[in-house]
């Protein structure tokens, strides 16, 4: 893993498949495979916001640090988007990519601490614009109960189970202190949440059919240090 990659973890350490190569039938993707496509969704986005239509893949390479061969390889599959001299359609690109991660339509986020992290996150696009949205957010301080932060009211974390159900939570974000994070991931676990999001330092062990992804800007700032002294 590259610094740049989110740390992902996968409970209990299950196999993890060969970084090889990707086709769109392909049924389980590696995870390098994954995080490279994530990386190029992102950059996508970002582009289809800002209006342009077309993309090379020297351009994808510029912004992702993935060198343009083996982005070409990557999107090898999606041959009849990408033309020579042209690029790819970014509009094609976005919602194929979306069908090989399984990330079209909409799914439903619980957002853990509302204090700064967690209202900036709530707040912003930065979820919505990937079709993740913020239906629940808990937070156990009584001065903060009821508020409205971003789309939802501030819950206690007690009624995590019961809200999983009711509005089909698939991830569980945690912006909450480092100590209050391990004890949240076992809840959510409990309740049946996949997939963990973890905004805090906390090692978070889970069982293996559970996947963490830590974010840490410290880590990405490693990562372009590492591009500007090699
Ligand atoms: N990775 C990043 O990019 C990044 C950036 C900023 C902060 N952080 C981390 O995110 C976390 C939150 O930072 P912050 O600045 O928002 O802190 P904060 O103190 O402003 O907010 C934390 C919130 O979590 C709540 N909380 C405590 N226990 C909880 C529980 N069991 N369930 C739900 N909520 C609970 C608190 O009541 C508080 O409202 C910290 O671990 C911080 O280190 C990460």
């Amino acid at each position: 893993m590259s610094f740049g990659d989110v740390a992902t973890k996968t409970g209990g350490g299950g196999a993890q498949q060969g970084d090889g190569g990707l086709g769109p039938l392909s049924d389980r993707l590696s995870l390098g495979v994954a995080a490279r496509l994530s990386r190029y969704l992102q950059v996508l986005t970002q582009a289809r916001k800002m209006g342009k239509e077309t993309i090379s893949s020297q351009e994808l390479s510029e912004y992702t640090h993935v060198n343009s061969t083996q982005i070409r390889r990557d999107l090898s599959g999606f041959g009849k988007f990408g033309k020579r001299g042209v690029g790819y359609n970014v509009d094609s690109l976005v919602s194929q990519i979306r069908k090989i991660l399984r990330t079209s339509g909409q799914h439903n986020i619980a957002l853990f601490g509302a204090g700064h992290l967690g209202k900036a996150i709530a707040s912003s696009d930065i979820f919505a614009d990937h079709g993740f949205r913020v239906v629940a957010i808990f937070d156990p301080d009584p001065a903060k109960l009821g508020e409205k932060v971003g789309p939802a009211l501030v819950r206690h974390p007690d009624d995590l189970k019961a809200m999983v159900e009711e509005e089909d939570i698939v991830v569980g974000v945690l912006a909450v202190p480092t100590a209050a994070a391990q004890a949240l991931a076992d809840k959510l676990v409990d309740a049946g949440v996949k997939i963990i999001f973890n905004y805090s330092e906390a090692l978070l062990q889970v069982p293996p059919e559970v996947t963490v992804h830590t974010s840490s800007p410290a880590v990405d700032l490693l990562y372009a240090l590492y591009f500007y002294l090699t």
